[in-house]
């Protein structure tokens, strides 16, 4: 292996691929990952395209039973936008640091794993030209995630080609851990975006009047802010995790009358609109946030009108909240949890996601799903500034799935059998 041409490299190269919103390249990073499991034995590839001009990757890595449910690992290609100028290095570069930080946006949110999974075939493969796994086992590569999967895994999952893949296990990506043990999740939260607006008495800077726009606006954002401090001393207390309460943040504010200077500063403008982030537990009451909403965030009496947009569901087909089983009931946990032990990993305690992945589209179908990025004593940094990984830590993600995937085809045959 030349220097050119090691996993840190291959990394450094896949995260140099710029696939951040609004403009993901989708072609270039398809490309790549192709090229490169066109070197690994015994996988084969696929795109399929969602709309014409979007297309995923789906690698396939055969079983020797073909007929068994498949394993699928899932990763999606694109990432969040990146502010270049408040960045120490810059975001595309992938930079690694003299003691092994690489930096770039992606670096934690989620190309590691999309490349740790085929780094960790292909080490399988070299250290046993010999071994097949036991079931047919998918690596996929989905676009539009970070935009809430509508033309990604949302559109896959209704396909005829995931129907095909006959899926029975999913492994997709969670978040890194600060400490020495990895986690791993069972459930995401659900997102609503919510956009508030409200209309109100215009008129002169200098009067003070009742019922403007803004006045109103400001008395919602009162209220939520309470509501949001309310949820936030649960959590400080310790009483509960950021994941496990319902959040709602503002990441939006709109109105005033723009001026070639600025902004209009004496009129008072006759509408405002906010939008807030919320998220969801898979316990959370949506009948009840709907009621909160329409009654105290947007009441019509204010002057205010809302829209909430459902990026996801709190229910799966059956009606029940969407978490996959994190207990020996679930043979598939006890498969992963095993795996993980006997490749020498500690894990901590399942948890909630406090954001939200594709995953929720796959628990949906009630097919079990767990959240899993082998990254330990690393700070979390997906959607932040200066987002890296350290190589050290990559190549041993590496090497732990490697263990993990096969110590999961050899225990599958001894407790899964029957599934
Ligand atoms: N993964 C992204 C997030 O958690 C998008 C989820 S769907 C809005 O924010
Ligand atoms: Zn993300
Ligand atoms: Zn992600």
């Amino acid at each position: 292996t030349s220097e050119s041409d090691t996993p840190i490299s291959r990394f450094q190269q896949y995260l140099r691929i710029n696939t951040a919103h609004p403009n993901p390249n989708y072609t270039t990073p398809i490309n790549y990952l192709t090229n490169f499991a066109n070197s690994i034995p015994n996988l084969h590839s696929k795109i399929i395209h969602l709309t014409p001009t979007i297309p995923l990757l789906l690698l396939t890595w055969p079983g020797s039973n073909p007929s068994l449910p498949s394993i699928l690992f899932n990763s999606h290609l694109d990432s969040v936008p990146a502010e270049p100028e408040k960045w120490t290095h810059p975001p595309f570069a992938a930079h690694k640091t003299s003691d092994g930080r690489i930096f770039a946006r992606g670096a934690q949110d989620d190309k590691c794993i999309g490349m740790q999974y085929l780094e960790a075939i292909k080490a399988i493969q070299s250290s046993d030209p010999n071994f097949v796994p036991l079931r047919n086992v998918h690596i996929l590569y989905v676009p539009e995630e970070e935009v809430g999967g509508f033309n990604g895994m949302r559109k896959f999952v209704e396909r005829k080609e995931f129907e095909e893949l006959n899926v029975g296990f999913v492994m997709d990506e969670g978040q890194a851990s600060t400490n020495d043990e990895f986690r791993v999740f069972y459930a995401d939260r659900t997102p609503w975006h919510m956009v508030i607006k409200a209309v109100g008495m215009p008129g002169h800077g200098s009067k003070l009047v009742d019922n403007t726009a803004m006045e109103n606006l400001m008395k919602s954002i009162e209220v939520i802010t309470k509501f949001r401090e309310s949820k936030f001393v649960i959590v400080k207390a310790g009483l509960a995790a950021n994941s496990e309460v319902i959040s709602v943040n503002p990441v939006f504010l709109k109105a005033g009358t723009p001026s070639p200077t600025g902004f209009v500063m004496n009129m008072q403008p006759s509408e405002a609109e906010a939008g807030f982030d919320i998220r969801m537990p898979p316990t959370a009451d949506p009948q009840l946030m709907r009621k909160i909403i329409e009654e105290q965030w947007a009441p019509a009496w204010r002057n205010m009108t809302y829209e909430i947009t459902e990026k996801g569901f709190l229910r799966d087909n059956m009606g029940r909240p969407l978490m996959t089983l994190a207990s020996d009931t679930n043979p598939w946990w006890s498969v992963f949890n095993e795996a993980v032990t006997r490749a020498g990993g500690k894990l901590s305690k399942p948890e909630i996601l406090a954001s939200t992945t594709d995953a929720r589209f796959m628990r949906r179908l009630g097919i079990p799903t767990f959240g899993f990025s082998p990254m330990k004593n690393t700070p979390i940094l997906l959607h932040d500034h200066n987002e890296f990984l350290k190589d050290t830590v990559y190549l041993e993600g590496i090497k732990h799935l490697k263990t993990c995937f096969a110590g999961i085809s050899i225990l599958e045959k001894m407790i899964l059998h029957t599934i």
